[in-house]
């Protein structure tokens, strides 16, 4: 059975001016955002229907607004029932919106039963929004309807009066009334027969297929667009057809075409999909998560919450042998000597991180500020440390150069240079202990050594003590606080492990002074036997 046959194609109406244009249209009056229309059923966990709609439109900075077909009771693993309040409500409710505000484009999904479909028809006879997007919502993914069966002659003819339809492969075959395709060339040639049958654009979505892809293609009037995305291996796939009709409507007001406007909407779906796991929303069949790309407002500081999680560390250094003994002044020598030469020795690797931090930073400022920190961290490497080796230690500048870095250093940097071949936000929250708990070392030490008149370690208290360094750890904290901002949920997870890594390494690193980790000797080998 073929639309054409079943299904006279309708006059393809002109966009007409509405009430709301005609009273809101002077040629001054142009919107900030996209005004977009989403008319389609609920689902009260968020993944589908017009909360996902609405979602998406947010995603794509349109101003979304939302006419109700049906009241779902649904979740992740199903339909439960469904309430339908009624053709005429729903002409009320497209009256209300469509009599006050001037609709830049239309998405529609589920529509639920006939009376509300021919609803729908005769709504856009009278108000013609520009674009008109049409997900054919029948069968959800769980396999329950979410379309009156003797219902789909009226969707068919609201194919007819869409600018894009969004069938999925049994949708697709439901319009044509032919068996469901298995192989993308069928659907495609299904997809060129509803073309040419209803006169809408058709958007194919191969999401019911398997592979390696999940390809969607464009098919209408000119050549057939493919848009290939790698198919995410996930079971969160709840509501992507509805996600994906929202967010082509979103944006096709500020596209030239379809196919603009269909590929930014698929590159942003695989990154929702992407992130879908990590949402936990339900135990079935979960959302994709909408907002993936964004900054999340309202979280507690990065900063706040990562030295909350170090709580167990900041304990442990402030117990430390080595800064009781520093602030004492019974620390030998030879111990803070040792420290002093591996931290010299980390201070160069320290310094290459910074450099790396500036050259990712995304601000002039930060770029700045991360290229000083560079440079002073060498200054002090070179003055302050050589100055008490060679004075105290005997070591000249090529002693002090030559140090090896000891087991501890090395992991320490080490650990620095990993997190800093990923993002400027986990380079950030790496290098961030080293200010913070080194400016606490300093507080604790300041605080107990007391009178520093005589003190062994007077010069080095009240250099941990700066409250210029104390002045550095903050600006250092608010930058990575804003890089946090922009972090998705899996990347500020990443940003605090480095911090929380950093820090155990910062206690090691002091407590080294003490400890004398070494490498082991070589064992001697090779004599035949
Ligand atoms: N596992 C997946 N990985 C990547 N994209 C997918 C995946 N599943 C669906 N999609 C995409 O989601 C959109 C919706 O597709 P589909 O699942 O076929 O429709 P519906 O949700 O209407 O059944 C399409 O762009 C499709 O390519
Ligand atoms: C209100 C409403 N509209 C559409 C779908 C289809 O979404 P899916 O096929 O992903 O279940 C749904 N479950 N609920």
């Amino acid at each position: 059975m073929s639309l054409a046959a079943t299904t006279p194609v309708l006059p393809r109406p002109e966009p007409a001016s509405s009430t709301a244009r005609e009273r809101v249209g002077s040629p001054g009056a142009e919107a900030s955002r996209p005004r977009v229309l989403s008319i389609a059923g609920t689902d009260p966990t968020g993944g589908a229907g017009i909360q996902a709609d609405l979602k998406a439109f947010a995603a794509h900075g349109a101003y979304g607004m939302a006419v109700t077909t049906a009241l779902v009771a649904q979740n992740t693993h199903g339909v439960r029932t469904v309430h339908v309040p009624g053709a005429d409500f729903l002409t009320e409710q497209l009256d209300a919106v469509s009599d006050d505000v001037v609709i830049d484009a239309v998405k529609i999904g589920m529509v639920a039963d006939e009376a509300n479909a021919r609803a729908i028809a005769t709504w856009l006879g009278r108000v013609r929004p520009p674009f008109v997007v049409l997900d054919p919502v029948m069968v959800a993914t769980s396999g329950h309807r979410l379309l009156d069966e003797g219902a789909e002659q009226a969707v068919r003819d609201l194919v007819a009066l869409a600018d894009l339809v969004t069938p999925n492969l049994p949708e697709l075959a439901v319009l044509l009334g032919e068996p469901a395709a298995t192989t993308w060339p069928d659907a495609l040639a299904q997809a060129r027969r509803l073309h040419v049958a209803s006169g809408a654009v058709v958007l194919l979505k191969g999401g019911h297929l398997t592979g390696e892809e999940s390809p969607d293609a464009l098919v209408g009037p000119d050549d057939v667009t493919t848009f290939s995305a790698p198919r995410v291996d996930t079971v969160h796939t709840h509501g992507t057809g509805c996600s994906l009709s929202a967010a082509v409507a979103a944006l096709r007001p500020r596209r030239d075409d379809w196919a603009g406007a269909v590929r930014d909407a698929k590159t942003w779906l695989t990154g929702a999909l992407r992130a879908g796991g990590a949402l936990t929303v339900g135990t079935g069949r979960g959302p994709v998560d909408h907002l993936a790309h964004l900054p999340t407002l309202g979280l507690r500081a990065f900063s706040e919450e990562a030295w909350e999680r170090i709580a167990g560390w900041r304990e442990a250094v402030e117990g430390m042998g080595f800064v009781r003994a520093l602030a004492d002044g019974s620390l030998a020598v030879e111990d803070f000597g040792f420290y002093l030469a591996q931290d010299a020795a980390y201070l160069a690797e320290y310094s290459r991180v910074l450099s790396r931090a500036s050259q990712l930073a995304p601000t002039p400022e930060a770029r700045q500020f991360f290229a000083g920190a560079a440079v002073e961290s060498l200054e002090v490497e070179q003055t302050l440390h050589r100055d008490w080796l060679g004075e105290h230690a005997g070591m000249d500048r090529g002693a002090v150069e030559s140090v090896d870095p000891s087991p501890v250093t090395a992991a320490y940097t080490n650990h620095l240079h990993a997190a800093s071949n990923g993002s400027y936000a986990e380079t950030v929250a790496a290098l961030l202990p080293c200010y913070w708990l080194y400016a606490y070392i300093g507080d604790v030490l300041v605080r107990r050594a007391g009178d520093l008149d005589g003190h062994p370690y007077a010069r080095w208290i009240s250099l941990y003590g700066d409250p210029a360094f104390q002045e550095a750890t903050r600006t250092a904290c608010s930058f990575a606080d804003e890089a946090a901002r922009w972090a998705s949920p899996a990347e500020r997870e990443r940003m605090l492990r480095a911090f929380e890594l950093s820090s155990m390494h910062e206690y090691l690193f002091f407590e080294q002074g003490i400890d004398r980790p070494t490498w082991p000797e070589a064992p001697v080998g090779g004599a035949e036997k």
